[in-house]
């Protein structure tokens, strides 16, 4: 049993380099029990490799990656979503031909068990991010705002312990945001679980997350409560004075 305060996620020097060009370097953060994460940082600095190395999708170059307080370093995506890290793609990840009833019914496909507790799984999540009225429906008519909110069901349909999204906020209005900053509050006060989120509008980061880490050229550069980071004049050299309010 791991203790309730052990990290869910912790790198260790973590590296990646694109010849010559080094994307991530010495990394060292962690992802605690019930709380949300923001990952930040201009063009370039880093974020989807990071994104990419913590789920499985890329191999380190150096360093360490520790999932629940086990190793799993240059170990699978499928191994590591086994083990409760379940991401998002930043362009969606939902089959836009069936409904959505089926496309979250596909994150029930490991650990839920049989038919009837697959689809209460489902009628579960989809209470939960307000889609119940849509389960029906083609998932690829709906606005854009409710197809990235499927996309985070079929992710949380896996009731994952630490779920990874990439850029969950990208051409969404003002009222989609604030509805799925409510889900990623609920995912985590309801159900307990952690969420990482890359994402460049910075309001909503600063709004939602609990703690924020922030690169730049591949390097950390900064960690801390959004005052914190707010606050930090490296940050704001590096990063927030160019994009704040973006
Ligand atoms: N597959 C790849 N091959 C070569 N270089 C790459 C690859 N992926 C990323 N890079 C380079 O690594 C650096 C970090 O890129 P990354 O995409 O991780 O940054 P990011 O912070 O996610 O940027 P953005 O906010 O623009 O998505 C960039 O210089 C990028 O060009």
């Amino acid at each position: 049993m791991q203790a309730a305060d052990q990290p869910l996620l912790t790198t260790k020097g973590l590296t990646r380099r694109f010849g010559g060009l080094v994307a991530v370097s010495n990394l060292d953060f962690e992802i605690r029990p019930r709380e949300i994460l923001g990952l930040i940082g201009p063009n370039g600095a880093g974020k989807s490799t990071t994104f990419n190395l913590i789920s499985g999708f890329y191999k380190p170059t150096a360093g360490e990656l520790f999932v629940f307080g086990r190793n799993c370093t240059g170990k699978s995506p499928l191994a590591i979503s086994r083990m409760g890290l379940v991401r998002t793609f930043q362009h969606g990840s939902l089959m836009r031909s069936m409904s959505v009833r089926d496309n979250i019914l596909l994150g029930t496909i490991h650990g839920v068990g049989r038919g009837a507790r697959r689809r209460e799984r489902v009628a579960e999540t989809a209470e939960m991010l307000g889609l119940t009225p849509y389960l029906a429906d083609e998932a690829g008519t709906l606005p854009h705002g409710l197809q990235r909110l499927v996309s985070i069901g079929i992710a949380f349909a896996a009731r994952p312990r630490l779920l990874c999204l990439d850029e969950p906020l990208t051409g969404l209005n003002q009222t989609e945001v604030a509805n799925t900053l409510t889900v990623l509050q609920r995912i985590r006060d309801e159900f307990g679980c952690s969420v990482l989120l890359v994402e460049h509008n910075m309001k909503a980061v600063m709004s939602v997350c609990d703690r924020i880490v922030v690169l730049h050229h591949g390097q950390h550069l900064a960690t801390g409560t959004p005052t914190e980071i707010r606050a930090n004049g490296n940050v704001i050299d590096a990063y927030l004075g160019h994009r704040h309010g973006h």
